[in-house]
């Protein structure tokens, strides 16, 4: 003949030097009544090291102003405003380096020279010997179209005057459109 237990014996009665809201909440738990928190049940256990009272967060025992700056702060903004910070030149122009090798093909400059001092415009006209010279006719007789490429065609010529007078040459004509 077994007995049916609602409250374990070895859990004692809460005692006097308790904290009385601790006791009441065990007791009212062991007897089948309201549940009460984990801690809550340690603590009226005897022999159970009892929980810290304080709260999960404490305040910083510093004064609040030495930890508003903090950057673990976040209502502070950690980054800088805009404009703060300010380059001491202004960027180079990207068509420095265009200019500087018009420059250096046109041979006015030599390779290793070939830097344009900032601010300096340089002086650069319009290649003139380039394209269909006005005595390009004088200078070859045209023939006919040997083959295309992607940009031009390619005709076969014959030099009538200069270094390639006599000679058979190929002509490649090239639309200023390209
Ligand atoms: N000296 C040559 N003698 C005979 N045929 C030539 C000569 N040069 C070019 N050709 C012919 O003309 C075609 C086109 O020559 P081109 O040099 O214009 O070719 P490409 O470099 O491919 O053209 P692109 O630079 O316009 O793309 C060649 O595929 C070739 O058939």
């Amino acid at each position: 003949m077994g007995l049916c237990h609602g409250k374990p014996s070895r859990i004692p009665e809460p005692k006097a030097e308790e904290e009385p809201r601790v006791a009441s909440s065990g007791a009212r738990d062991a007897a089948g009544g309201v549940a009460a928190s984990p801690a809550q049940a340690a603590a009226a256990k005897p022999g159970t090291p009892k929980q810290p009272k304080f709260p999960f967060y404490l305040p910083s025992p510093l004064p609040a102003s030495s930890y508003k700056g903090s950057p673990a702060n976040s209502s502070v903004a950690s980054t800088p405003a805009r404009g703060g910070f300010k380059r001491p030149f202004p960027p180079p122009s990207p068509a420095k380096h265009i200019r500087a090798l018009l420059a250096r093909r046109h041979g006015s400059v030599k390779p290793n020279e070939a830097s344009i001092p900032e601010g300096g415009e340089p002086e650069l006209g319009l290649d003139k010997s380039f394209g269909f010279s006005k005595h390009f006719f004088a200078k070859y007789e045209l023939g006919e179209e040997v083959g295309r490429g992607h940009f031009g065609y390619t005709c076969a010529a014959k030099a009538k005057k200069g270094e390639h007078k006599g000679q058979d040459v190929a002509v490649k004509v090239i639309p200023k459109a390209k």
